[in-house]
């Protein structure tokens, strides 16, 4: 599944007709910018940043991406309606949290939400609430609790489970396609994995996370991301930074605002500088996960140790073959 996928070829793209190994590619270094067109925005600052920018590495100035995902109460709909499978990944639908407390008695009903929240249910959100403990940073190779730094709650992934998946969604897709191009077309294949890290809230007044870098846990950590669950909140922007530029992704939503709950997303490199601005009201929650830069599945041959061979279904035809008198002797 691809959210999204580069165009096709034009005349920047390669493409050699009769030579299959070739691929025909779409890359953004092929692009060749209009040479100084007759008008005023060619002489704009603005559009010679533009043009340096992508004639340059791509990867070196897209160093975060991110979008929305509307929250739909039903998928069926909208997919038959359009008789396009694709659509799915174009929405979502609400998303169960479940979690263990602490709390001795606790009934099931009790630590379960379903976001955007549903009507009777902030009693949840409060045992929720007191259910997470304080979120940690790592300071000086320490892990400190500074409410003037970062104040916010936190829950381990073996304590919670949800029904939102970045893959399900392409969103991973999306990322690698974003922040790993450059792999695109090279001989070795490489995947992203996310793996879940934590559930974060920050809430209103003074949640926050003061500008840091994360610690990659790992030598093939690239990034991380971040995904923020449909639950009315203001303020809590989060602003990544590198070599002077800044992306803000703002997710706040009340409900009165007229757009509908969606899910937002934010990628970015582990070097950047980030911040999560104040939450002035209500809650933001999140799922971040690490990401990983991994092996891909493109070079299945001789080494897949997960797959049996014996389940393939050309099995017994190539079994009877190299069975066969004929085969040995080479006829
Ligand atoms: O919640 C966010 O937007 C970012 C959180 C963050 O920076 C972190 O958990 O390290
Ligand atoms: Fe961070």
């Amino acid at each position: 599944m691809s959210a999204s996928s580069p165009p096709s070829p034009t005349t920047s793209g390669v493409s050699s007709p009769g030579s299959p190994d070739v691929v025909p590619e779409w890359n953004v270094r092929h692009l060749k910018m209009p040479t100084a067109p007759p008008s005023r925005i060619s002489d704009s600052p603005l559009f010679r940043e533009l043009r340096e920018s992508v004639a340059k590495e791509t990867v070196a100035v897209t160093f975060a991406c991110g979008g929305s995902v509307p929250v739909v109460p039903s998928l069926v709909d909208a997919a038959e309606e359009a008789d396009d499978e694709a659509l799915r990944a174009t929405s979502c639908l609400p998303i169960d949290l479940r979690w263990d407390s602490d709390e001795k008695a606790t009934l099931s009903s009790e630590t379960k939400l379903t976001l955007p929240l549903e009507p009777n249910t902030e009693n949840n959100l409060d045992r929720l609430i007191k259910d997470m403990t304080p979120a940690t940073f790592g300071r000086g190779g320490e892990h400190v609790y500074d409410e003037s730094y970062r104040k916010a709650l936190k829950l381990d992934p073996t304590r919670f489970s949800s029904t939102f998946n970045p893959y399900e969604l392409g969103i991973v897709d999306t990322i690698a396609q974003t922040l790993l191009p450059s792999l695109r077309h090279s001989q070795q294949t490489r995947s992203v994995k996310a793996e879940l890290y934590k559930l974060n809230l920050y809430s209103g007044p003074s949640g926050k996370f003061k500008a840091h870098v994360d610690t990659p846990r790992s030598p093939t950590q690239f990034g991380s991301l971040v995904v923020c669950l449909p639950l009315e909140h203001r303020g809590g922007a989060l602003e990544v930074r590198h070599k002077g530029k800044t992306v803000t992704f703002d997710w706040s939503n009340s409900k009165d605002d007229g757009k509908g709950a969606s899910v937002g997303w934010a990628a970015f490199y582990s070097d950047c500088e980030h911040e999560v601005l104040e939450v002035t009201e209500g809650h933001r929650l999140t799922l971040t996960y690490n990401l990983f830069c991994v092996r891909g599945n493109g070079q299945l041959g001789g080494n897949c140790p997960w797959l049996d061979a014996t389940h393939l279904p050309l099995y017994k035809t190539v079994l009877a073959l190299v069975q066969d008198d004929g085969w040995e002797k080479g006829e």
